[in-house]
């Protein structure tokens, strides 16, 4: 891992300090989770399920918050056995799903989501007239239930129709009351209630945290690495961690460490959760 300055090492020793207290945020694709050409097939690094398994038996909380509807990532990721080991062991796993709209915890074991923003299912159908028009019929569309997500990844071209796309399907977003969420090979359209930094922001004052860690790779993940930044202004210890990838090479400057992806976030998980 590689810290970005001498003040993030004050940092990430200063979590370390009130680890008991400190609440973990993960994202799931790219953080916990390789990214792959097919969104269908992603699954957690084989590493993950231990390394979060002894963190949480360190730190208050952890909850890994998607974009993904929390029913996919849960079964993705076998979240409901790893949350179940969790609570062997004292200890609790939470998923906000949808940008933080959906939640789920161990305990609970249901989901409780909003209903569809209104606007979604008429810009669902208007979709594949902008996809004709921007020669990307192929792009795969995936409906989430609260959001729809247009991937160009399997494209030949993946860059230029994410080009192509991303005004248009910004200009349909908007007329429907809709936003856009552009992340890597992804134009994702959604209510603009929420995002990560809401959701991340909630948990620490649900958890009465007395510390806070969010790792993420993508655009989406952003309002939650300035969340950490506002809430450490306020005087709480925090940590902000980007899983680095070619495909979002921006996103570091806006974290204290930097790691090579999952294989990377599953390492300072080991690392922050060691005994001294
Ligand atoms: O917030 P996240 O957990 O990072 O979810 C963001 C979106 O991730 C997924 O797409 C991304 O991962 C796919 C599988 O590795 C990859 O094929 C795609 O190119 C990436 O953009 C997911 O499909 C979306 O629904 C999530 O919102």
């Amino acid at each position: 891992m590689e810290f970005t300055s001498d003040d993030a090492r004050a940092h990430y020793d200063a979590v370390r300090d009130v680890l008991d207290g400190v609440v973990v945020g993960l994202d799931f694709d790219g953080t916990l989770s390789p990214v792959v050409d097919d969104p269908e097939a992603a699954r957690l690094h084989p590493a993950a399920p231990g390394a979060l398994l002894e963190l949480a038996e360190a730190v208050r909380a952890v909850a890994v918050i998607t974009g993904r509807p929390a029913r996919q990532a849960i079964a993705m990721g076998d979240l409901d056995a790893l949350g179940n080991a969790m609570l062997d062991r004292g200890a609790e796993l939470f998923v906000f799903g949808q940008y933080g709209n959906e939640r789920w915890s161990a305990t609970e074991q249901r989901i409780r989501s909003p209903r569809p923003p209104a606007g979604l299912a008429s810009f669902e159908r208007e979709l594949p007239s902008v996809l004709r028009s921007a020669d990307a019929t192929g792009a795969y569309v995936e409906e989430k239930g609260l959001a729809v997500a247009v991937h160009t990844r399997r494209m030949d071209d993946p860059a230029g129709t994410f080009e192509r796309l991303v005004k248009p399907i910004s200009a349909l977003a908007e007329r429907h009351h809709l936003t856009i969420e552009p992340g890597r090979n992804v134009i994702e359209v959604r209510s603009g209630d929420m995002h990560k930094g809401h959701a991340l922001r909630a948990f620490v004052a649900e958890q009465e945290a007395t510390g806070v860690v969010f790792g993420g790779d993508d655009l989406g993940d952003v309002e939650a690495f300035e969340a950490v930044r506002s809430l450490r202004a306020e005087g709480l210890p925090g940590l902000v961690v980007c899983s680095a990838s070619t495909e979002q090479p921006d996103l570091v400057r806006l974290a204290d460490v930097v790691v090579d992806g999952p294989q990377g976030v599953v390492e300072l998980l080991t690392a922050l959760s060691a005994r001294r």
